[in-house]
């Protein structure tokens, strides 16, 4: 319990230091007109007693000077005003706080999500982490702070009015806290249901929104049509949703009856109260006016209290959702040990020494053991079964994950030791699923090498090695021109034209001293393919490469062919030393013919 305390309080401290830091000016303009709104209704009780009673002397007494009651009228009509006022401007100002907060908070996200380990992006568990941190990130920090902004605010006025009723009888305090206590219990209680149901069934709730995505995105629009999927995704869809909504429906009816119950209560009290006010000015004991007062003051405190009740339980909410937010903030970064240098020219060789690698959270070794080397300037062709780990392999020579076992150097330098922007600065990856980018063609190839301050035509340079340099001058607006279907004036492109894309935009970085193709022709027409080859050797000139392919024409381009069966390495050689062994290599090829 004491832990849960301490972590609530420190999750409350990280609340305010976030919305203090995303706006200190503005953080104090909220408090200030919190505290004025505090103070707004004690003063309207205050005239509305004094205007009751200045109108009952008025009427009682026969030649009065009325210019006093015009002064309690005027009073009156300011503090209403004031109130109406208040309230405007408090909304404008907690808009505009909420963004700030929501650009900090984003700005937090975006940090953590571009600096983090790839392998957090296929790991199913950082994948919940992340949907819970998106969906309470963006408003809880600044609901913490209203949430205090309003319990200060309800706090204060519910002194001074307690202050008022208290002259009725001392035990009007106690009874009134006493009657807003249930109240208070259960919606603590009910809020600590919802946040673990939230946290039991956040998968759940991912499979909702990825089957209502399969229902609505763009990239899934064809198959469903062709494979008539409709309605398969969306029983799917409606299976599981009805089975969240059921259970959340089942929450929410117990807690309205609960709180219909709690609500009974108070009313009662507040009825005997008001019998009481009523006796008492029956007999005399106290002015109309103050009655008047007591009544004003009675409804009010319930209002209030009922707010200082609910920001309570909100806060305590927003509280504990923020611990999703923290949880996620907190997976570290862990890339700061790797500070050397790439060395430039690389001097011998790239070794895989006894690597072995599985997936996070899974049990499956896909790398079993590998060791290779790879000279300086050579290029290497990675073959084998679908499903032997070439792509894995590929994604830790890339940096992406690190092995459980063994390690990888170059020059004898861990490729772990090394910088992460020295890796994306010297290798240059194509993978598989490449991006396609709803941005112009020029920044499609540009972004292969951010780093490049004067391009001098290596744009143009970088699309005539990848074929795609006749297609790009001769759209609409030339390399400018947006690319995809997103934006109006876009210009869509084939898949292997894309490819084509991906490939201008790897030998654009010039820097790179490893290139590494991924199926890089998978979807290039024979014409375009051959092109590509003839020119491959002048591309990776004093380059490595290391090409993943399941094409013959492709494989045929390396000085050493490295076979991959089994999370292994089966054979290794150059292409007609493996053709006379007569190997696994051999009966590859004859498959192909
Ligand atoms: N993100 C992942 N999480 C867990 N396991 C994975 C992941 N990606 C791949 N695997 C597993 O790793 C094994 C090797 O996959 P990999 O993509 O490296 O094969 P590949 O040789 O490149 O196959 P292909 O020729 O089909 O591209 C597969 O059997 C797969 O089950």
């Amino acid at each position: 319990m004491k832990r849960v305390n301490k972590l609530s309080i420190n999750h409350l401290l990280e609340s305010l230091r976030i919305v203090y830091r995303s706006s200190p000016k503005w953080t104090l303009i909220n408090t200030i007109i919190t505290i004025i709104r505090g103070c707004i209704p004690l003063l309207l009780l205050y005239v509305v007693k004094e205007l009751i009673d200045v109108v009952t002397n008025h009427i009682n007494t026969i030649n009065n000077n009325p210019q006093h009651l015009y002064y309690i009228i005027g009073a009156t009509a300011l503090f209403f005003l004031l109130n109406a006022i208040s309230g405007s401007v408090s909304s404008l100002v907690r808009e505009r706080q909420s963004h700030f907060v929501n650009d900090y908070v984003q700005n937090i996200i975006h940090k953590k999500t571009i600096n983090i380990d790839y392998k957090y992006f296929e790991d199913a568990n950082y994948q919940d982490t992340f949907y819970r941190a998106l969906n309470d990130a963006n408003f809880r920090p600044a609901r913490v702070f209203y949430g205090i902004l309003q319990l200060a605010q309800n706090s204060l006025t519910l002194l001074l009015i307690l202050i008022i009723l208290s002259n009725i009888h001392w035990a009007m305090i106690p009874v009134l806290i006493i009657s807003g206590a249930p109240i208070f219990y259960f919606r603590i209680a009910h809020t600590r249901k919802i946040y673990q149901y939230r946290k039991q069934h956040t998968e759940d709730e991912r499979r909702v929104h990825y089957f209502n995505r399969l229902l609505t995105a763009k990239d899934f629009a064809k198959e469903l049509r062709v494979f008539n999927l409709g309605e398969t995704f969306k029983r799917e869809y409606e299976y599981f949703k009805h089975d969240l909504r059921d259970k959340q429906w089942t929450l929410s009816k117990s807690k309205t009856l609960y709180e219909v119950a709690v609500q009974v209560l108070a009313t009662i009290i507040l009825l005997l109260i008001i019998g009481y006010v009523v006796q008492q000015t029956v007999e005399g004991h106290i002015s109309s006016g103050s009655m008047a007062m007591y009544f004003l003051a009675l409804q009010r405190a319930y209002a209030v209290l009922q707010g200082l009740l609910s920001s309570l339980s909100s806060l305590y909410e927003d509280n504990l959702f923020l611990q999703n937010f923290i949880e996620f903030n907190n997976i570290s970064i862990e890339k700061s040990i790797a500070n050397q240098l790439f060395p430039n020219p690389i001097k011998t060789t790239i070794e895989i020494k006894n690597v072995s690698f599985k997936y996070p959270n899974t049990n499956k070794w896909v790398l079993k053991n590998i060791s290779l080397t790879i000279p300086k300037g050579k290029t290497v062709a990675l073959v084998g079964r679908n499903g032997c780990g070439k792509t894995s392999l590929v994604k830790l020579l890339a940096g992406l994950h690190q092995p459980n076992e063994g390690q990888i150097t170059v020059d004898n330098i861990n490729w772990h030791h090394i910088a992460s922007s020295e890796i994306s600065k010297n290798i240059s990856v194509i993978f598989q699923d490449f991006m396609l980018y709803n941005v112009s063609a020029a920044n499609n190839i540009r972004f292969g090498n951010m780093r490049r301050k004067d391009e001098n035509g290596i744009i143009q340079e970088a699309a005539q090695k990848a074929g795609i340099h006749e297609l790009f001058s001769n759209l609409p607006e030339g390399f400018d021109t947006t690319l995809g279907t997103l934006f109006k004036g876009s210009q869509m492109l084939s898949r292997g034209e894309w490819q084509r894309t991906a490939l201008a935009r790897s030998f654009y970085n010039t820097d790179a001293q490893i290139i590494i193709l991924d199926e890089p022709t998978s979807s290039l027409d024979a014409f375009t393919e051959a092109k590509l080859i003839a020119h491959f050797k002048e591309i990776t000139r004093n380059k490595t490469a290391i090409i993943v392919s399941h094409r013959l024409s492709t494989i045929k381009l390396a000085d050493i062919v490295v076979v991959m069966e089994n999370s292994g390495i089966a054979e290794v050689g150059a292409p007609d030393e493996l053709l006379k062994q007569r190997g696994v290599y051999f009966s590859m090829l004859e498959s192909l013919k």
